[in-house]
């Protein structure tokens, strides 16, 4: 399987999405005629620098406007064309890519078309070049591949081809079946992007809000398995047209663009037998659970934490052999403390401070999960083991975090007896019936929400749910959620749009992404909140206005409100059930936590986020922060 991506992908001038491009590992890269026009340099040095890089271009595009005009346009169209032929030989590519017509002159008619093409293809014939023809879902004749293809197989020569792309077939909902019958040496390449889906203008939605594969809403695998069942085995490349990928990071946008690429490949192979060659790698790992979530502190800090964590009903269960490390457990879940100043945790607390910088979650096979992250392109983490320790397979997450991760049929199921000593916590803070992690919340820049959602669902076994704004009253923060069919698996990933929100406070002064709240399950909020108040925890104040607008809203009697509002609890409902939310005020720089108890319910609670957050914003410290 071969990777490329168009040059307009990607921001920076030439030179910087080259080097880009080539570091995260395309073997091309289409040539977008603007990012050349607005190079200094001459189209030989252009094509120089591209092989430098240890990449091929895959073509050269968009010629416009070209079938169906009248005369005298259409005599000057092929001058045109001649011209573009000249730069192509000189920069070293083969390929042009005509996308079909959008002039209010053009004149209609597949024969036509397919003449224009035809002589197109003598010219290109002459000088050993191709030409690829690609219906834009907004085309003035041809809005549709199958029309493409019709002119593409009456012009009957073979210097013209289809070009594919993913977005304006799958944006006018074309049925990807009428692929599989086009004979592959037609198809000269294939273009890839997926979307969110937004009812608006097609060129519009095209132009701003592509994205890579996997990270929208468009069923791009279907198109791809439909292309696989020709046999294709050219070039997939990306034409991603979006906004916030302009002015982000290349190399980021690039890592990711790859990563899309494999996964589909991947998922290609594994759902038909396809012509698709690309390394073997294990498949998505299947979530059992969260194992444990790791905070790194400072030895002044840790007495602060540990009482929190017992007040949270959690006891200090264990100390580890050969590190300033202990556990706190609760149920099935397990807190680590780290205050050891050598390895990853110290230079994890000296960069971003107190934080939940590592995860660890229970897997079907831990060392094929970090195979499968690793043919992704994610970074292996490892440090120096001290004695005892037993070697815990890891990635780099989020933030710079850690994603470890445990199996049970390795030594790693043994974990907490074979590393650490037991200790019996003389507490006389009760635990509170929480259970297990419901869900783990990481904020992150909006702009880096895409890299994640992409990130978890190509190395785990989950799927994303569709967005949602949550509402800050200095913002908005836009909410994606990675889970699995069983719920042993919720990650709600949290864009920062503005640095006065409560997530982009965090973001910005803890200097990076990270966990910025860890959800504990309970299987009774109301015995849960009692049992809280007897430790002397003192959970997040909610407005007494919350609670008459719910009682209207959901009907509720009034004295169940009275006892939701007595405790704190926050309450919504779906179709499936009803989910209860408490809060813990916020720490240091907007971490916080949170117990839930869900009977069904399928969502996060989206509805009463304004009211939590405009509480949660209370015990921020006022710096940075604008009044409200
Ligand atoms: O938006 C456009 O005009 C445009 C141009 C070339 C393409 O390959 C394409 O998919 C879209
Ligand atoms: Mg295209």
């Amino acid at each position: 399987m071969k990777t490329s991506i168009a040059t307009v992908s990607i921001s920076g001038d030439l030179k910087e999405k080259l080097h880009a491009i080539a570091k995260a590992g395309f073997d091309g890269v289409e040539i977008f005629e603007n990012d050349f026009l607005a190079f200094d340099e001459s189209p030989r040095q252009v094509g120089q620098m591209v092989r430098d890089h240890g990449l091929e271009i895959t073509l050269f595009q968009p010629f416009r406007d070209f079938e169906g005009m009248p005369e005298p346009l259409r005599s000057r169209t092929f001058d045109r064309a001649e011209r573009k032929f000249d730069l192509m030989q000189e920069m070293g590519t083969d390929l042009v890519l005509v996308c079909s017509n959008v002039s209010s002159v053009a004149m209609g008619g597949i024969d036509r078309a397919a003449a224009d093409f035809y002589e197109l293809g003598e010219r290109a014939a002459k000088r050993g070049l191709r030409v690829g023809y690609e219906a834009l879902a907004w085309g003035r004749h041809i809005h549709d591949h199958r029309d493409a293809w019709e002119i593409v197989r009456r012009a009957d020569h073979p210097n013209i081809g289809l070009i594919l792309d993913s977005f304006h077939t799958l944006s006018r909902k074309i049925d990807v079946n009428s692929i599989r019958s086009i004979p592959k040496e037609k198809i000269f390449i294939i273009q890839l992007a997926d979307a969110p889906l937004i009812d608006m203008d097609l060129l519009y939605w095209s132009r701003h809000f592509r994205n890579m594969p996997g990270e929208g809403d468009l069923p791009v695998l279907d198109f791809m398995k439909a292309v696989a069942a020709t046999g294709y085995d050219g070039y997939l490349s990306l034409e991603i047209f979006n906004d916030q990928f302009r002015g982000g990071s290349p190399t980021a946008i690039a890592v990711d663009g790859r990563r899309s690429l494999i996964y589909l490949g991947d998922q290609v192979r594994r759902a038909e037998s396809s012509s698709l060659t690309l390394p073997p790698m294990p498949a998505r790992a299947e979530v059992e659970g969260v194992a444990f979530i790791e905070f790194t502190v400072d030895e002044a800090e840790t007495s602060a934490l540990s009482d929190r964590l017992r007040a949270l009903g959690f006891r200090h269960v264990g100390h580890h052999k050969s590190k300033r490390v202990d556990v706190f457990r609760q149920g099935n879940i397990n807190l680590v403390v780290n205050t050891d100043p050598d390895g990853f945790a110290g230079v994890s607390y000296a960069l971003h401070g107190q934080s939940a910088y590592a995860m660890g979650l229970w897997v079907d096979d831990a060392e094929a999960a970090v195979a499968r992250a690793v043919a992704l392109g994610a970074e292996r983490f490892e440090q120096p083991l001290k004695p005892g320790e037993i070697k815990m397979p890891a990635i780099r997450g989020v933030g710079g975090g850690i994603l470890y991760f445990l199996d049970r049929g390795s030594v790693l199921a043994r974990i907490w007896e074979s590393e650490f000593d037991p200790i019996d916590d003389d507490t006389d803070l009760r635990p509170v019936g929480l259970t297990g992690i419901d869900h783990v919340a990481q904020t992150m820049k909006y702009e880096e929400l895409l890299t994640w959602l992409l990130f978890y669902t190509a190395i785990l076994k989950a799927h994303k749910t569709p967005m949602v704004d949550i509402i800050d009253p200095a913002g908005v923060v836009r909410s994606q959620v990675v889970e699995n069919e069983s719920g042993t698996l919720r990650i709600t990933l949290n864009g920062a749009e503005n640095r006065n929100t409560l997530a982009g406070h965090f973001i910005a002064e803890t200097f990076g992404s990270g966990i910025q709240h860890l959800a504990f399950s309970t299987d009774d909020i109301f015995a849960t909140a009692v049992a809280l108040s007897k430790n002397g925890f003192a959970t997040l104040m909610i407005s007494p206005n919350y609670y008459d607008d719910l009682e209207a809203r959901f009907g509720l009697e009034p004295t169940f409100t009275d006892r939701l509002k007595a405790h704190n609890i926050l309450y919504d409902r779906d179709d499936y059930g009803e989910y209860f939310q408490l809060y813990s005020p916020t720490y240091g720089e907007g971490f916080f936590f949170e117990i839930v108890q869900r009977s069904g319910y399928r969502g996060y609670g989206a509805a009463n986020a304004i009211f939590r957050i405009a509480a949660l914003r209370r015990h921020l410290r006022p710096i940075g922060v604008p009044k409200l």
